[in-house]
């Protein structure tokens, strides 16, 4: 029996897609295959996880459908280390010659997680502080741990980093050429694998600090690692296309010349083959950075469909935003009973997840967990992200999560607010919310500022301060509802219900013709009460 995987591979019959990485350099790629999920990751070159009968390894390269099989070239991975591989697993884990030789020693720098069994590279971060940037909401310093954070969310682990103070970015390596010395000490000191840039780097600057390092290291920047996670984070459809637009995208502009090799073989008389070869690998990367979008779309019509039949019942919509690890999950879960993945990590959340909320006096609400946000968050990630993100601009309310006990709380809501700011949501009431306030050293104080501030203190772990959350939710959403006085006839008993649901009643009298509610309701429920209605309050 055939091992089963997806993994950086190329169907027979249509053009081999240019890896995105350096492949292990391996000889004959040829292979049965039966390609199940396809995925699309700055990772690749290494495939990580266990190549074992029938089980996955994590990377795929564009220009192949599920269920597709045949004979295939793997880059990189030649026939015979793919079978020894079933035996041992971590064989073709590590790079090019060093790999028979790290066998051994890699075997316990495996770990589980998001359940894939993921190869724990050694990584070092590079921090660059400009002067004159503007819209720097984050120190170096504080920039870098927030790195180091992703990195080992993305399952990396980091060994060093370093930081330089720049006029501006050097345009060929980005950072200057003692730093690039520096560095390359470094990796060979520590035995790095990956270096981590805090900022975007472009496909120049990839490549020349790719080839100042020595090239058996890999190069990538902040956004390339967001993506990764996000790529071992997506458990839906809709999740997974999204990350794959935003992967693509990314490396649409950073597709370099690989195929030199084709040259060589040649015997260089087959000159720019490589250029031809890059401008049909962007072709078929646009082509499916096309397919990817309509499927999107269509995703977003069935979901906008689902909205619309949601709308019809008026429940007001509270979509709770901010920034990654606050304890939103934590909330949504602590309020409804839900058990939405909360944990000590960035990025638990990428899909929406909504629960209904009933408040005491019998109100309802639907409270919408969303994807965190980030300082420096890739465009391209909003922009894949914006059919998720549409639910935020369709709520009634946003309440914005912020972890006080975070020594950067304030820089996280400027990060924060930046985002919203790209959302179009500046017309939809918001209410700010201090969470973890049983992390703080003084709550009392952070009470009284909060007051001041008109934010709700609260701690989702132990529940302190969910009353008044509630409280002050219903109030935010009568802000925006319509007063209403309407005698609603005793044969009518479900609108009685529904506006007690989805409204907030402040009297009810029982007269001859029908009940007579006096309070709040949302728009549409008082155009459905107009005939009854006995005056506008
Ligand atoms: N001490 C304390 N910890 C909390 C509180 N709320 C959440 N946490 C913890 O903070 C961590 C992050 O919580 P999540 O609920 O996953 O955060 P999130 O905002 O959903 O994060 P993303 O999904 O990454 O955007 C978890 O380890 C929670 O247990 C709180 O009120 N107090
Ligand atoms: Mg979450």
């Amino acid at each position: 029996m055939r091992a089963s995987f997806s993994a950086i591979v190329a169907p027979l019959n249509t053009t081999p897609c240019t890896p995105l990485r350096p492949p292990l350099h391996l000889k004959q790629p040829r292979f049965h295959f039966h390609v199940h999920r396809i995925s699309w990751t700055p990772r690749i070159g290494h495939i990580v996880g266990v190549l074992k009968e029938a089980q996955e390894v994590e990377t795929a390269v564009p220009g192949i459908a599920a269920g597709e099989e045949g004979e295939i070239g793997i880059n990189g991975s030649a026939v015979e280390t793919v079978e020894a591989a079933r035996d041992s697993p971590s064989r073709v884990l590590g790079k090019g010659k060093k790999m028979v030789q790290e066998v051994d020693q890699s075997s316990d720098r495996f770990k589980l997680l998001n359940g894939r069994e993921i190869f724990e590279e050694k990584a070092y971060l590079v921090g660059v502080d400009c002067k004159g940037k503007e819209d720097v909401l984050f120190s170096i310093e504080d920039s870098l741990k927030e790195l180091a954070q992703l990195a080992d969310t993305a399952g990396l682990s980091v060994v060093g980093s370093t930081s330089q103070k720049l006029g501006a970015p050097n345009p060929r390596t980005y950072i200057g050429s003692g730093k690039v010395s520096e560095i390359k000490t470094a990796i060979h000191a520590l035995d790095v694998e990956t270096v981590i840039f805090d900022d975007e780097l472009s496909a120049g600057q990839l490549r020349n600090l790719e080839k100042a390092f020595g090239g058996d290291v890999r190069v990538c920047d902040r956004t390339a690692l967001i993506l990764d996670i996000f790529n071992q984070r997506a458990a839906t459809h809709e999740a997974s296309l999204q990350v794959a637009l935003a992967q693509m995208e990314y490396q649409l502009p950073r597709l370099t010349k690989m195929w030199t090799h084709l040259e060589r073989q040649a015997g260089g008389k087959v000159k720019g083959m490589g250029e031809k070869q890059i401008e049909v690998d962007k072709r078929i990367l646009r082509t499916q950075i096309g397919a990817l979008r309509k499927e999107l779309e269509s995703v977003r019509q069935h979901r906008k469909q689902y909205r619309n039949r949601r709308l019809s019942v008026p429940v007001p919509v509270v979509s709770l935003v901010g920034y990654t690890n606050a304890g939103k999950s934590t909330l949504l879960n602590r309020l409804t009973g839900a058990d939405v993945l909360a944990e000590d990590r960035l990025f638990a959340t990428l899909d929406p997840t909504t629960r209904r909320v009933q408040i005491n006096n019998g109100m309802e609400f639907l409270l919408t967990d969303t994807v965190g946000f980030i300082q420096k968050l890739p465009t391209m990630l909003v922009a894949a992200f914006r059919a998720t993100l549409e639910e935020i601009s369709e709520s009634s309310l946003l309440v914005h999560v912020v972890d006080i006990s975070h020594p950067l709380a304030l820089q996280q809501i400027d990060a924060v607010n930046k985002v919203l700011d790209d959302l179009d949501v500046e017309s939809i009431p918001k209410l700010m919310v201090w969470n973890k306030i049983d992390k703080t050293n003084d709550p009392e104080r952070v009470k009284i500022e909060a007051e001041e501030k008109g934010a709700i203190c609260l701690s989702a772990i132990n529940g302190d301060g969910l009353e008044q959350f509630c409280t002050a939710v219903q109030a935010k959403l009568k802000d925006a509802m319509v007063p209403v006085e309407a005698c609603i006839p005793y044969d009518k008993g479900e609108l009685l219900n529904t506006i007690h649901q989805v409204g907030i009643v402040e009297e009810t009298e029982y007269t001859e013709s029908g009940t007579v509610i006096r309070g709040h309701v949302p728009f549409p429920l008082a155009r459905l009460l107009t005939p009854m209605r006995l005056r506008l309050a």
